[in-house]
Parts: C-alpha cells; structure tokens; sequence
C-alpha cells in the first residue's frame, strides 16, 4: 500500500526534525530531505512543508531551491525562513528587524472563517525565533495573522494553497502547533492520516519477505529497544533465516548478558550468545583515551561478528537497528562538515570485505515510534522500556583505562542506582540513567579508618532524543539512601557524586 506522505524541504533549521515528529504524530507518513535536493517524484508527496534557517534571504547566505514543481501545484505550509523565502521572492520585502524576537508571543489577529486556524483563538501562544521579518507581504498575498510585534504572521497566498508563518507550530511551546498542522495538513491538504503501528509492521513484513526471499540474515542484537524491534520485525518476515549475535564484550551492565538472553528466549528468536569479554578487554589494555577506546571496541566488534557470520553459511545480509534520527544527522542541509563529537560505535560501517548487503527496517521510525512499533507486535514492556546503552558499554563510563577490577566496582554502582530508580517508580520518568567511575581517589573515614578510595558520580537525564538532555532533580532522599547504599556495599567506593550539567554544553555519557 502506497502511503500519503508529506515532503519537508529542510532549510537546516534546529526544529526540522521537530515538524517532522509532529507530523507524525498525526498518524502522517513524512520525510525530510535538504532544500536542494528535491526527491524527482515530487509529485508522490501530497503536500510540503519548507523549514526555518539559520541564514537570511537578505544577502548572500540565501538558500534559493527550484520550486516550480511544488509551488502552486500542492498545498505548502512555508515556516520562519520558507515563509520569508516565500515572500521575499514572489514581490514582498523582508528587513531585518529592529529588534530580533526569540520566544513567547501571542496571536493578536486572526482572519475570520479561516480554515487554517480551525480552533484556534486570538490569545493562542506562538514561539518565535527570527531576526528578520516581513515587511511587506506580496501583492497576492492576504494577511491572516499578526502577533502584537509581527504585524505579517501569517499569510496565505490568492488562488494557491500556499501558507507562510512566520512562528514555528512545531515546537511544543506553540500551544495549538499541534492543531495548526492538522488544519493545514488533514483539513486544507486533504492527507489521510492512514500512517500506524500495525501498518507500518504489515508493510515492512511485506517488503521484508519481497526484499530477502529465501536469503539468511544476521544481525547484531544488543538487548536495546532498536536491535530487539528490528528483530522480531524480521522474525515475522523470515522467521528461521534471521540469525541473532548477542556479544558480550565485558562491559554489559551487572548480569545483563545472561538475563538479556533469558529475555530472548521467550520471544522465539534464534540468538547465539558469543562471550568475547577477554578479546575486548585485551583490546582495550591501557588505552585511556576516549576516541582510541571507542576505536578499539569499534574494530574488536567487526572482527567477533566477522567471525560468527562465517561461522554461518551462505549468509548474504546484515540487519541493523538504525533509526530515522541516525540518518538525519548524518545529512546537514548546507552540506557544511560539523564536528565530530564523539565516534559513536555502530557494527554498521562494516568494512567491504564482508561482501555482506545491508538491510535497516526501523530507518524512517524515532525512537517513540520504534517503542509503539514494538508494542503493536506484543513485545516484552520491559525490553520496549529500557533506558538506551551504549554499544560501547562501561567501557565510556570508566574514566582512564579499563581493568576488570574496575568494571566490577562499576558494575556494582550501576545497578544499585537502577534497581533503586526502579524501585522508587523512578526509573520510567528518567530517560537515561547510569553510573561513571571517575579517576580520582579521595580521603574517606570508615569505621575510625582513613580510607583513600574511588569517587563515582550518578548521572540521570531527561530527553525526547538524546539530542539535547537535562538532569534530573531527583528526590533528595533518594539520592541519600543510594548513595548510602554504595557506599556501604561497595568495596573500593568511598564518595559519590551527582552530575548536575545539561546538553549542551556537557554530553550525557563522560566520554
Ligand atoms: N553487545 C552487542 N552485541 C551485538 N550487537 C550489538 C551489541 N551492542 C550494540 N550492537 C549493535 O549496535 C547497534 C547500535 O547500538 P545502539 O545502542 O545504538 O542501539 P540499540 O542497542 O539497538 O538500541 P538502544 O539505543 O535502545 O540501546 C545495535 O542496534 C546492535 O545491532
Ligand atoms: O550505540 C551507541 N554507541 C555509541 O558509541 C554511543 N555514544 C553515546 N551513545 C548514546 O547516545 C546518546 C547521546 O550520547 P552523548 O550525549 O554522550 O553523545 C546517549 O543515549 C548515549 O548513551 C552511544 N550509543
Ligand atoms: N528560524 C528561522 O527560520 C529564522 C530565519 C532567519 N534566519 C531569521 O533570522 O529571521
Ligand atoms: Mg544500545
């Protein structure tokens, strides 16, 4: 079945993944693909969305795209930039404005009987966040909303189904965002809101079977929520042609590798155990350094799953757990280089000589969308509702180099601190939560004895995506009692810490 969906032209807004997630709240299938690269069958998409920018249509940093055969043909909503792209090109003007507006607003107009604003009021709060503005709208242009600073808001274009705002419904301070983007898409645009759960899995079984046949897959399975869902995805389409490696590398949680394999086995799965911890360790003998440990894990990892898929014959393809934001972060809009923070180990990016085709079920889902996919198909709440993990486990947490004896005393922290997240009810308000071991040793007294000890600190944050994280203000007394409960049971710890720094500017693992 052919989905309606909705094409989003990203100008390399900061809220572009965000309009996207709102689309698809409403049950519409959407992408997002940059401005200068339109998909050739435009014309497939029911209706576009053009995003904000970080640059400006005045001057030379404007972001100019070909859009005749978008423009007039089908319903588009333009955002921030695209509204002032839209004007600025079709005979408005846009200035910069005097005084730059970032933030809260409310609507002070809004045009009678207008479709577009379907239950919505005057008063409605508007986030904000431009320095430019508009002017003058276009002559074909009528005005349907102003704010008490932003005469022009909003404006739809004569004889078109071509809308520009100049605030963003897609962020979430935008309280009727929501609502405008159902009027606009579901009401103006006419797009069927036929994108679920149960679809998404019957469709992706159907391709699934189309795309493998009778061919074996592999895939590397971490007990996380995007390896297990793209798991039992394939187990429906391909069922005893799906093999599954759970490699312990020595820097699982207290106990994971067994109690995650006991999880496996009531879903049906077939899933080979593979013990590397010594290779792993070895690898990481004395390496200190973050970007070499991750290197390390990286290389070790491509070597066990090489090994295991010869162990494994005629196998022709690798499956991975990558999802939407994966794929999105690796595309910038402007095709400018950005940073690399960190080297974020995958058993993707696997070397050629592997021969092996790669097939990705989850790659247009988020991360909530995988957790509702999951539970269409009946999974465990326990494996859907689990804080993500590194691939590279402990060994990012443990500060400095990585001896056994420290993974053991991490170990131990760890799971003290989520058993009791779980235990206060804690633990399913808190995105991401785990211990780090710090390279410091400090001056404790014990039982009338000076202890000189190591010093770990809890972190615990909240997210919608990893993207951007705030710590959380947990309980004082739950902080006592944990930390109470470290260091009493575990031997080597005489101090703990808690990690009060957002991202940004701090990451939410240590290394
Ligand atoms: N211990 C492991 N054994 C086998 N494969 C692994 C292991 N750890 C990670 N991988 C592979 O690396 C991929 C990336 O790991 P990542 O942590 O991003 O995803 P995940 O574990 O599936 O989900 P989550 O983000 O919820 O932890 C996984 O999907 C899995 O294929
Ligand atoms: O599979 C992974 N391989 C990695 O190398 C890796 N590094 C960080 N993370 C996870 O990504 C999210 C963001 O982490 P940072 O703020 O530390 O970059 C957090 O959820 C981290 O746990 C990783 N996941
Ligand atoms: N958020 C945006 O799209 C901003 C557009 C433009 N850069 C401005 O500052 O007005
Ligand atoms: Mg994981």
């Amino acid at each position: 079945m052919q989905h309606n969906k909705v094409l989003i032209l990203d100008f390399g807004s900061q809220y572009t993944q965000l309009i996207a997630r709102r689309v698809r709240e409403l049950n519409i299938y959407c992408e997002i693909h940059p401005f200068n690269k339109i998909p050739v069958d435009s014309e497939s998409y029911k209706a576009v969305i053009l995003s904000g920018s970080p640059n400006s249509v005045r001057g030379e940093s404007v972001l100019h795209p070909d859009l005749s055969q978008i423009r007039g043909k089908k319903p588009l909503l333009a955002v921030c930039y695209g509204a002032q792209y839209l004007a600025h090109f079709s005979g408005g003007l846009v200035e910069e404005s005097n005084s730059r507006e970032y933030g809260r607003a409310h609507l002070s107009y809004i045009k009678q009987d207008e479709d577009f604003f379907t239950g919505i009021t005057k008063g409605s709060q508007v986030w904000m966040s431009h320095s430019d503005t508009i002017k003058q709208l276009p002559t074909n242009a009528v005005l349907i909303a102003s704010t008490h600073d932003v005469e022009n808001a909003a404006f739809k274009i004569a004889g078109e189904t071509t809308y520009g705002i100049q605030y963003h419904p897609e962020v979430y301070h935008s309280t009727d965002g929501g609502q405008l983007l159902q009027n606009f898409l579901v009401h103006i645009a006419k797009v069927e809101q036929d994108w679920t759960p149960q679809s998404f899995v019957e469709e992706s079984v159907d391709t699934l079977k189309e795309t493998l046949g009778n061919d074996k897959v592999v895939l590397g399975l971490s007990g996380g929520v995007d390896s297990s869902v793209a798991a039992m995805l394939l187990h429906k389409a391909i069922g005893k042609n799906l093999y599954c490696i759970f490699v312990n590398n020595g820097l699982l949680r207290k106990d994971e590798y067994t109690s995650v394999l006991q999880q496996y086995e009531g879903m049906g799965l077939n899933v080979k155990g593979v013990d590397a911890s010594a290779r792993f360790l070895d690898a990481l003998a004395s390496i200190s350094d973050p970007e070499l440990k991750r290197k390390a894990i990286g290389r070790t990892f491509i070597e066990v799953f090489d090994d295991e898929a010869h162990a494994i014959k005629d196998v022709k393809w690798l499956a991975q757990g990558t999802i939407y934001p994966d794929v999105i972060e690796s595309v910038s809009a402007t095709g400018g280089p950005s940073a690399t923070i960190k080297s974020h180990h995958n058993v993707g990016g696997l070397p050629d000589f592997m021969k092996l085709k790669v097939v990705e079920p989850l790659k247009a889902l988020f991360k909530d969308e995988v957790r509702r996919v999951g539970k269409s198909m009946g999974m465990d709440p326990n494996i859907l509702g689990r804080h993500p993990f590194p691939g590279p486990g402990l060994a990012i947490r443990i500060l400095g180099d990585i001896t056994p004896e420290k993974v053991r005393i991490l170990q131990d922290v760890d799971a003290i601190f989520i058993e009791n997240l779980k235990s206060w009810n804690l633990y399913d308000k808190v995105w991401q939560a785990g211990a780090i071991l710090l390279p410091v040793h400090s001056v404790g007294v014990m039982g009338d004895e000076r202890t000189y000890e190591k010093c770990v600190a809890l972190r615990a944050v909240e997210s919608t995506d990893g993207m951007t994280a705030d710590w959380v203000n947990l309980p004082y007394e739950f902080l006592q009692k944990t930390s109470n409960q470290i260091i009493n049971k575990v031997k080597g710890v005489n101090r703990v810490v808690y990690d009060i720094s957002s991202k940004p500017p701090a990451t939410i693992e240590w290394e």
